[in-house]
């Protein structure tokens, strides 16, 4: 195994490997194949993996991170989409007791039952080289599935990396940073340049890791309504806070929002874009209050 490692981490390994088994990398599945073995110890170290972990990894490709993940954790959950690569990993890993494959869409799959099944413990940690198309809408379940998950490691885009680490005031902040600042402890593991990969994508990559808070990081009520504020107020982010929150569909007038957003001693005039996490949970928190009084502002 240490051998065909050792093959399948220059450019010119992948493609042979990929000829002689037939395959043509296919963009629309973010088929770029890690080929620095740097980048790979940085993503197992980043995940602290020991036996007692189980993993689940998205996407494993042609193997090259599932095998160092099996070195270290004690079961490992692959999910592939591609037949090919999944008959690919049959062939590498044989029936490997510790390795459970999974061919099919990470977004339709049940992580925990996943898990459950393969008899792996929980909570499990979650590591990925992603495919750049399933980086949001993936993030966004594994967020706000009722999931046992204690950590993610996650190569991604460097512009998406960017916006999970983003302050408020900057550009990349935005509802994606809210998000995994509220459910995770967030922080950069390494920068990736895109000659890392084979066949290279068209963009620079990063490694994040997000701790998975056991508590979110404010009290904000019912979520649906934080989060709600939180998308009205980026749906349009060049106006006032107090104009994008009155455009939305939350059902307050002009002069209600002005009157909350006073309570909560936030400035109307304000963008969204400059709130923090703790003062968008203050908005939601009032909006909670007043509709569960009966009465409007
Ligand atoms: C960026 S490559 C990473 C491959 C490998 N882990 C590596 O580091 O070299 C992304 C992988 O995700 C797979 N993939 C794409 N869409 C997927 C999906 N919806 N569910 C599961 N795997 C998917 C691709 O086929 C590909 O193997």
């Amino acid at each position: 195994m240490a051998e065909k490692d050792a093959e399948l981490l220059s450019p010119a390994a992948v493609k042979a490997v990929l000829a002689e088994w037939g395959i043509k990398p296919r963009k629309r599945w973010g088929q770029h194949f890690l080929v620095r073995r740097e980048v790979l110890a940085k993503i197992v170290e980043a995940a602290e993996l020991s036996p007692a972990d189980t993993v689940v990894e998205v996407g494993p490709g042609l193997g090259v991170l599932t095998a160092r993940l099996l070195e270290k954790a004690g079961k490992v959950v692959a999910i592939e989409l591609d037949p090919r690569l999944e008959a690919f990993l049959r062939a590498r890993f044989g029936e490997h007791p510790r390795l459970t494959l999974v061919r099919g869409d990470a977004l339709e799959c049940d992580f925990d039952l996943l898990v459950q099944e393969a008899r792996g413990f929980f909570p499990y940690k979650v590591v990925a080289n992603l495919p750049y198309y399933l980086t949001s809408p993936l993030l966004l379940r594994l967020l706000t599935s009722p999931w046992r998950i204690s950590l993610l490691v996650l190569m991604l885009q460097k512009e998406v990396a960017l916006r999970l680490l983003a302050s408020p005031g900057t550009k990349e902040y935005g509802s994606l940073s809210l998000l995994v600042q509220y459910r995770t402890l967030p922080s950069l593991v390494t920068f990736v340049s895109r000659h890392s990969f084979y066949p290279p994508p068209e963009v620079d990559s990063a490694v994040v890791r997000l701790e998975v808070r056991t508590r979110p990081s404010v009290e904000v009520g019912d979520e649906s309504v934080f989060f709600g504020v939180v998308r009205a107020a980026f749906a349009k982010r060049r106006k006032t806070l107090l104009n994008a929150l009155t455009s939305s569909s939350l059902g307050l007038s002009k002069e209600e929002w002005q009157r909350l957003l006073l309570d909560a001693g936030i400035d109307p005039g304000r963008r969204g874009e400059t709130l923090s996490l703790e003062e968008f949970a203050r908005i939601a928190r009032r909006l909670q209050s007043n509709s569960t009084c009966g009465e409007k502002p």
